[in-house]
């Protein structure tokens, strides 16, 4: 998808909102593909792109190949990443814990990323906020929650909230709550909403004038 085009997409997720897009998608799929409302540090900021992923697995230190950092899985996560990607952390079963923070999460506005949908906490709201990409997860934490979690592969299919995350899927998340649109159906379902809330606007002006 060229920048252009993203942007596009972009405008016109943001202009139907995120109810009408998980109608859409429940007009297109059968699967579950909402994320119930998350929580931000900057709710104002809308997140919208292509997901990289890193899967986060509870701690144990003995399995091969655990002893790679966040900051090596998010650099295979980024090598061939799309303009304007969404970072995606799973929660490695423990979503009220602290999965990263102001200082590892700097590598996404470093790369130019779109943001971060976390499916666990983040410690750093203040410093998040300071970065100017869009964050969304389950809350802010101050403890590390590295004794609990440990991030173990990249670009792999997440869970986040119920909702199985692929590499390359569309991730939008507002104030209201999020949607997981994959690549292939993306301007199927970009219509639909725009269709939907076109017919919800229509449905709306004749109640205000015959409230029936
Ligand atoms: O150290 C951690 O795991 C999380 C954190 O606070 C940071 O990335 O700034
Ligand atoms: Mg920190």
């Amino acid at each position: 998808m060229t920048s252009t085009e993203l942007d596009e997409h972009r405008t016109r997720a943001l202009a139907a909102g995120c109810a009408p897009l998980v109608d859409a998608m429940g007009r297109h799929h059968q699967h579950q593909a909402h994320l119930p409302a998350l929580q931000s540090p900057t709710p104002d900021r809308v997140l919208f792109g292509a997901a990289i992923t890193i899967q986060f697995l509870p701690t144990l230190d003995d399995l091969p190949g655990a002893d790679r950092g966040f900051g090596e899985l998010f650099a295979e996560a980024v090598r061939d990443a799309p303009e304007g990607a969404v970072l995606v952390l799973s929660s490695g079963g423990y979503p009220h814990l602290s999965h990263a923070g102001g200082v590892k999460l700097v590598r996404v506005a470093s790369h130019g990323l779109a943001g971060v949908l976390a499916d666990g906490q983040l410690r750093d709201f203040a410093e998040l906020a300071q970065h100017g990409f869009a964050t969304w997860c389950q809350g802010e934490a101050v403890r590390w929650g590295g004794d609990s979690v440990m991030p173990y592969a990249a670009n792999v299919p997440v869970e986040v909230a119920g909702v199985t995350v692929v590499p390359g899927d569309y991730v939008y998340v507002d104030a209201a709550g999020g949607v997981v649109i994959p690549a292939g159906s993306l301007a199927d379902v970009l219509a639909e909403a725009e269709q939907i809330v076109a017919d919800d606007e229509e449905t709306l002006r004749r109640l205000r004038t015959s409230p029936q």
